[in-house]
């Protein structure tokens, strides 16, 4: 069962010591990159890149449109990593692998993670193409008992009994809508609640109108793994692709229209992404004072 497979803190640190012996940069921010937005990585300067086969320890990916490599490198004077790439339950990987790399990240000094991720809307005023910057989530897997916390607590990783009310740091929320505003595209941004389903298969009408009813903005199947790691701010958007609410719906959800609304929207979520990262004030580790 998933949430057997325990790994120990030496695994984490193994790997940890294994890219800091390749790489000069120690990161303070993390960026994990959704189905179609990797070439954020890109744009960092003074690249240093390895493949996750070639990392100690690292899962592999093994979805369309998630390259798989870390990328480390400088993005607005700040030192940044990025995963080309990231895992999901539904491939096969255990809770803990899938959070594999965020432990790693805190071992190598990063305090704030940024995630994007694609996920399919369920709110009316939600279209494909919209950026929801996610405010809270419902974490169905973790609600059933699958959540990567489970076993042993390692204290030098956070409390057993975290605290998720703050879980996606309102200060840079409030630095994200003030940037979507000097970009001129705050018409297409809001905030919202994400749900994580198990997946692979898209969601049935009959679920995505419940999870609808249930208060749930928009629905994929990762990402808030990732932020139940409470040593970070983390900071999460969502590029908002299609759901079928209706039985007279003619479209269908599929992967490669997943990707597409990722491309479509790459840049934009890569505008937001640079500027909230120029105007982090990182070394003090309070991000959440800067509010702009
Ligand atoms: O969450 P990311 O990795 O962006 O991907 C989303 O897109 C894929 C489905 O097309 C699923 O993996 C879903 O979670
Ligand atoms: O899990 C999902 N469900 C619906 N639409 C999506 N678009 C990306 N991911 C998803």
């Amino acid at each position: 069962m998933h949430s057997k497979e325990e790994i120990s803190h030496d695994e984490y640190q193994k790997t940890a010591d294994w890219l800091m012996s390749q790489t000069k940069h120690r990161p303070q921010v993390a960026i994990i990159c959704g189905s179609g937005l990797g070439m954020l990585a890109d744009t960092l300067k003074c690249q240093d890149s390895f493949a996750y086969s070639d990392i100690p320890g690292f899962p592999q990916s093994t979805v369309q449109g998630h390259a798989g490599r870390l990328v480390f490198g400088e993005l607005k004077g700040k030192t940044c990593v990025c995963m080309q790439g990231r895992f999901h339950m539904y491939e096969g990987h255990s809770l803990c692998k899938t959070t594999f790399p965020v432990r790693v990240f805190k071992l190598l000094g990063v305090d704030t993670l940024i995630v994007t991720n694609a996920a399919g809307s369920l709110a009316d005023g939600l279209q494909p193409g919209d950026i929801m910057v996610i405010k809270d989530h419902v974490n169905f897997p973790g609600m059933g008992g699958l959540n990567p916390l489970t076993g042993p607590n390692d204290d030098k990783f956070g409390p057993r009994f975290p605290a998720m009310s703050g879980c996606y740091d309102k200060g840079l929320r409030c630095v994200a809508m003030e940037v979507a505003k000097q970009l001129g595209v705050a018409n297409i941004m809001q905030e919202g609640v994400y749900a994580m389903v198990g997946g692979p298969n898209f969601e049935s009408i009959a679920e995505a109108r419940l999870l609808h009813r249930l208060g749930v903005d928009a629905v994929g199947k990762t990402t808030h793994t990732h932020t139940l790691t409470p040593f970070l701010h983390v900071y999460e958007t969502t590029s908002v692709t299609h759901v079928v609410k209706s039985y007279e719906d003619s479209e269908s959800v599929n992967h490669d229209g997943v990707l597409e609304v990722g491309r479509l929207r790459s840049h934009t979520v890569q505008q937001l992404v640079t500027e909230l990262i120029s105007r982090m004030e990182i070394n003090n580790n309070t991000t959440t004072d800067n509010v702009a």
